[in-house]
């Protein structure tokens, strides 16, 4: 009996978020639904979900910032229901908006975030994270004139400055240029490497791809979770790729086949995709045989995959 009990005190210890039956209603409207969500220590969790599916709501209820309407569970070992408190301590957490004062210096803002923290060695914490996020030669410039990336590198820094043990991430990188963005999922993997957990929600494939695990939510619900080749091979998504003339004209007629759940042009090609691979052959057949067109089976993309979990998806929020 001990010896179960260590294994879930161990097994327990290995999640910095261990939560089940996470709901939350807006007035009528249910927008996280009966969510379970397990990440380890070191882990960089993608939070993947068309616009208004819950994301932000459930970092919020993860954080203390919100109280969920039922629901419970851990996060960085304290109760998400009665610990709230504990927990925001230890969460650096970035939000959608660019939330630092644009009329102050990078260095202010940082010395600032450290005063509010009541962090000692205030002086010495702010240089270490300018020299960290490779901030040090701008440190006297305003936030309010820096790029994209560099506000966004800025937040971060922020957010790192007490030294938190989790980042909850709200589509850090929103607006920001491929090589900014590349820079800065750089710096969450070295964090990774360092045991920082990460929970960053993204609209971005891209992103989602250099993410050790990762969820879709839709409606509040969650469809899918695991690795990216986890959820690839439990979509049971066929997907050809078709190339040839008049890819336009072709896409509208498969869209109208049985079994076609999505025809999307990429480039000089289309991926026609469907889940029942017997039904979505049938349909093709013919277009096969049309010497017009070069089909290739492929593996679907994340987007394909998503596309087909989001047609999927029922709105259960109303
Ligand atoms: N405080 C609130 N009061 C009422 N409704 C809210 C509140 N916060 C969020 N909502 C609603 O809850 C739903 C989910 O919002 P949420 O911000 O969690 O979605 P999201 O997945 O983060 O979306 P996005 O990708 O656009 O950021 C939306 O319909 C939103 O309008």
């Amino acid at each position: 009996m001990s010896a179960l009990i260590n294994l879930r005190a161990t097994e327990t210890a290995d999640f910095v978020i261990k939560v089940e039956q996470l709901s939350k209603t807006f007035g009528t409207r249910c927008v996280v639904n009966n969510l379970a969500l397990r990440i380890k220590r070191g882990e960089i969790y993608g939070f993947l979900g068309p616009n208004g599916s819950g994301k932000t709501t459930t970092m919020r209820m993860l954080c203390g910032l919100l109280t969920p309407d039922t629901g419970k569970g851990i996060c960085l070992n304290y109760d998400i229901l009665r610990d709230s408190n504990k927990i925001k301590q230890k969460v650096g957490y970035m939000t959608q908006k660019f939330s630092l004062y644009e009329d102050l210096t990078i260095r202010e803002n940082l010395d600032f975030v450290a005063r509010l923290y009541h962090l000692p060695h205030r002086q010495e914490r702010v240089w270490a994270s300018l020299e960290q996020l490779g901030l040090s030669t701008r440190a006297n410039q305003l936030a309010g004139v820096l790029s994209g990336g560099w506000k966004q590198r800025l937040a971060l820094a922020a957010c790192l400055l007490h030294e938190p043990q989790l980042l909850l991430l709200d589509e850090p990188t929103a607006g920001v240029d491929p090589a900014a963005r590349r820079d800065f999922w750089e710096q969450i993997h070295h964090l990774s490497a360092t045991g920082m957990t990460t929970l960053v929600s993204t609209h971005y494939m891209d992103e989602a791809e250099r993410c050790h695990r990762l969820a879709y939510i839709a409606y509040g619900n969650l469809l899918a979770d695991g690795t990216v080749q986890e959820v690839l091979d439990g979509s049971g998504l066929t997907t050809w790729v078709v190339c040839g003339i008049d890819l336009w004209q072709l896409q509208s007629q498969l869209k109208q086949l049985p079994a076609v759940e999505q025809a999307v042009a990429f480039g000089n090609q289309l991926h026609v995709s469907g889940r029942d691979i017997d039904a979505l052959n049938t349909s093709l057949q013919s277009y096969q045989q049309d010497t017009r067109y070069q089909w290739t089976l492929a593996h679907p993309s994340l987007e394909d995959v998503f596309i087909s979990l989001m047609q999927t998806a029922q709105d259960t929020s109303l």
